[in-house]
């Protein structure tokens, strides 16, 4: 029987018995062996997906807020709000509803992918579109819930954080250990932390012997943690974490010297290669950002930077049928035929 995600961490989570419990079963997602590419398979090296598109609503982004609606709830929130690049909206408008309370989505206008808008569109969010990127849409939403009684969900809410360190748990429960890697895109920087903080967690109590390197990725466009500075107009097709001043800046460059990892760039175009090689390769479908995870374990296998035998986890942060525009953008649907066999069969080049 799958338990919510509070209920199976609930020793290691800050909830009481006064804590409600909002849940749509999130978490438990499946850790994926991958076949990888040859310059994994040559050296050894076993590559695993934690698929996070298989959560509720198709992203990472439900482990942190069944919390942070639950401790909404607790202290009598009635509506929450949240800056996002869609996929924190899409969780927060689910999870409201699955609370009976109000969200508020801020979003950076004509910069979030269909399916995500769709999601909090159909939960019934009030969605706030702002002439602006998501830096701009944080900004402002902080203030909001300054000033109105309103809960701030976005990764500044320590709850969101929390939740979201469930993954490593997972992984090491599972595996046994922790790997000697763990990859996963980079935006707002909320994951990677949460990522390192629970991995540290589990180490103290004895629960993993090893720590892993944490190997974050952002898009070459979007890459204020790569640069050393904030990024004024982040640009990448990878909407996600198109992203210019990460909110967890610090807790990003914690996580990556604490663990002796990196946090690097890669380009739409590796992107996409590794967004087409998870699809066609492996038939994982994942979204853009996801797939900078790919890109960068790749680029670094390229490099010879990864150990032979070595255990190396990609955290894919969200389904990909998020953002079907990409999916149009990288594979062509041929015009109709007649409705005959001879037609059929020589559009599907059996004849
Ligand atoms: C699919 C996907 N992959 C990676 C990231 C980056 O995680 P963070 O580095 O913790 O920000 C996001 C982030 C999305 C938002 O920030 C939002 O939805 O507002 C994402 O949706």
């Amino acid at each position: 029987m799958r338990l919510p995600l509070l209920e199976r961490y609930r020793p290691h989570l800050p909830v009481s018995e006064r804590t409600p419990v909002v849940s749509l079963l999130e978490g438990s997602t499946p850790l994926i062996p991958l076949k990888g590419p040859k310059e994994a398979r040559e050296r050894g090296i076993r590559l695993f997906a934690k698929y996070e598109g298989l959560n509720p609503t198709g992203s990472f982004k439900d482990r942190g807020m069944t919390l942070a609606v639950s401790k909404a709830v607790e202290a009598g929130a009635e509506a929450i709000a949240c800056a996002s690049t869609g996929n924190t909206a899409a969780s927060a408008a689910a999870y409201a509803a699955r609370a009976g309370i109000r969200a508020i989505v801020v979003l950076p206008a004509g910069y979030v992918a269909l399916g995500k808008v769709a999601q909090s569109l159909v939960h019934g969010a009030r969605i706030v579109q702002v002439e602006g990127n998501f830096d701009e849409a944080l900004r402002l939403t902080r203030e909001l819930t300054e000033r109105y009684p309103v809960a701030l969900v976005n990764s500044v809410n320590p709850f969101r954080l929390e939740g979201q360190k469930t993954l490593a748990f997972e992984v090491v429960d599972e595996l046994g250990d922790a790997p000697h890697y763990h990859v996963l895109p980079v935006g707002n920087a909320g994951n990677i932390t949460a990522h390192w903080q629970g991995y540290k967690e589990y180490h103290a109590l004895g629960k993993a012997r090893r720590l892993p390197r944490m190997l974050g990725f952002q898009a070459a466009g979007a890459a204020p943690l790569v640069l050393g500075r904030p990024v004024e107009k982040p640009e990448t097709l990878a909407t996600a974490i198109r992203i210019g001043n990460p909110a967890s800046w610090e807790g990003a460059v914690r996580a990556k010297e604490e663990s002796g990892g990196v946090i690097e760039a890669v380009t739409d175009e590796e992107i996409l290669a590794a967004y087409r090689y998870l699809a066609e390769e492996e038939g994982i479908f994942c979204e853009p950002a996801s797939a900078a995870a790919m890109a960068g374990a790749w680029k670094l296998l390229k490099e010879g930077r990864l150990e032979p035998e070595s255990i190396l986890v990609l955290t894919l942060t969200g389904h990909g049928l998020k953002d079907p525009a990409t999916a149009e953008r990288v594979a062509r649907l041929d015009p109709p035929v007649p409705a005959t066999l001879e037609a059929v069969a020589k559009a599907a080049g059996l004849w």
